[in-house]
């Protein structure tokens, strides 16, 4: 298999507007086989946009656009078929039943099942993934907001795309349910080699299940990498924090690990307790966030 087969989703000079506004600037990125990529980025900066261009849901103004090998533009059935969408609440059929449901909108994919990738999923043994077990006889309009959430995911996967997009997907979810979405995620990523694209505003939700992450501003991509490239770009100081002799001290560095031999190498025994933070993520993006937006024209500091 060659590396342009590996790409699943590539974006090559991407840019969307709106009359006369460009909400989207000569966006571009890739995103290849297996990977879970996170588009982040602040209210209205073009990620839902961006997702919706390549889901085939917007037309964009200019730049070039292929998923799976197609520009999302021109997709067929046969295209939709292999691209997992998972929609912001479920509304329809209320007097269905989860798993009648389910089976009801696998069968829809039947007919695009292939040699290598069976369709669709058994739908037991999706609602046991997507944590539904106990309400798999339950009607659709008697699940609460977090189980419907669920059951979009269900939606979104019955038919075991080879490219799942997820707006958002934990909005709303209480804890439990979103240890159900992230192991879920996982899997899909291990074992089925899934190809996911999700936006969020979770930051720790990003750390844990991407493998890249982009980060969008103003319509603009400000920053493209792992959470550990991002945060190495911006040459984060860490924090060591320690307790020597009852006393509490904080210090800031980028040389943390040299620092804390001194300090042992200095202090030895009268050193209780020593704890070193790494910039994170949420750390990293704000600083990349506020660069990007002082960069902004009208916006310099005289
Ligand atoms: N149909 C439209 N007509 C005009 N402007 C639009 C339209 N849809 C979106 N926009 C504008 O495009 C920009 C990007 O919106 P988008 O929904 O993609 O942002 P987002 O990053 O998903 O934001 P959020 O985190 O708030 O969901 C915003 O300024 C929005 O107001």
């Amino acid at each position: 298999m060659t590396t342009s087969d590996n790409v699943v989703v590539d974006v090559d000079g991407v840019r969307m507007r709106y009359g006369s506004v460009d909400v989207l600037h000569d966006v571009s990125f890739q995103v290849r086989r297996g990977e879970v990529l996170a588009l982040l980025g602040p209210n209205g900066a073009g990620k839902t946009t961006t997702i919706e261009i390549l889901e085939g849901f917007r037309t964009r103004s200019a730049g070039r656009a292929t998923v799976l090998g197609t520009d999302p533009a021109q997709a067929t059935e046969q295209w939709r078929a292999r691209v997992g969408i998972v929609l912001q609440s479920w509304r329809d059929h209320g007097n269905w039943r989860v798993r009648e449901l389910l089976a009801h909108l696998g069968s829809l994919y039947a007919c695009y099942s292939t040699e290598r990738i069976r369709r669709p999923r058994d739908p037991d043994e999706l609602v046991a993934v997507a944590g539904l077990t106990e309400f798999a006889d339950r009607k659709i309009r008697t699940l609460s907001g977090g189980q419907r959430r669920r059951l979009d995911m269900a939606i979104g996967i019955v038919g075991r795309p080879e490219l799942l997009f997820l707006d958002e997907p934990t909005a709303g979810l209480d804890p439990e349910a979103r240890q159900v979405f992230h192991d879920l995620v996982r899997r899909l990523g291990a074992q089925d080699d899934t190809t996911i694209l999700l936006t969020t505003h979770d930051l720790n939700e990003a750390e844990k299940l991407a493998d890249r992450i982009v980060i969008l501003d103003g319509g603009r991509i400000v920053a493209d990498g792992t959470a550990r490239e991002l945060a190495q770009r911006i040459a984060g100081e860490d924090e060591v924090r320690w307790i020597r002799d009852g006393e509490h001290f904080v210090r800031s560095t980028t040389r943390s690990t040299e620092f804390v031999r001194e300090l042992l190498g200095r202090y030895g025994d009268s050193v209780t307790e020593l704890e070193v933070r790494r910039a994170s993520l949420e750390d990293t993006y704000l600083a990349l966030v506020t660069k990007a937006e002082s960069a902004l024209p009208g916006t310099e500091v005289a």
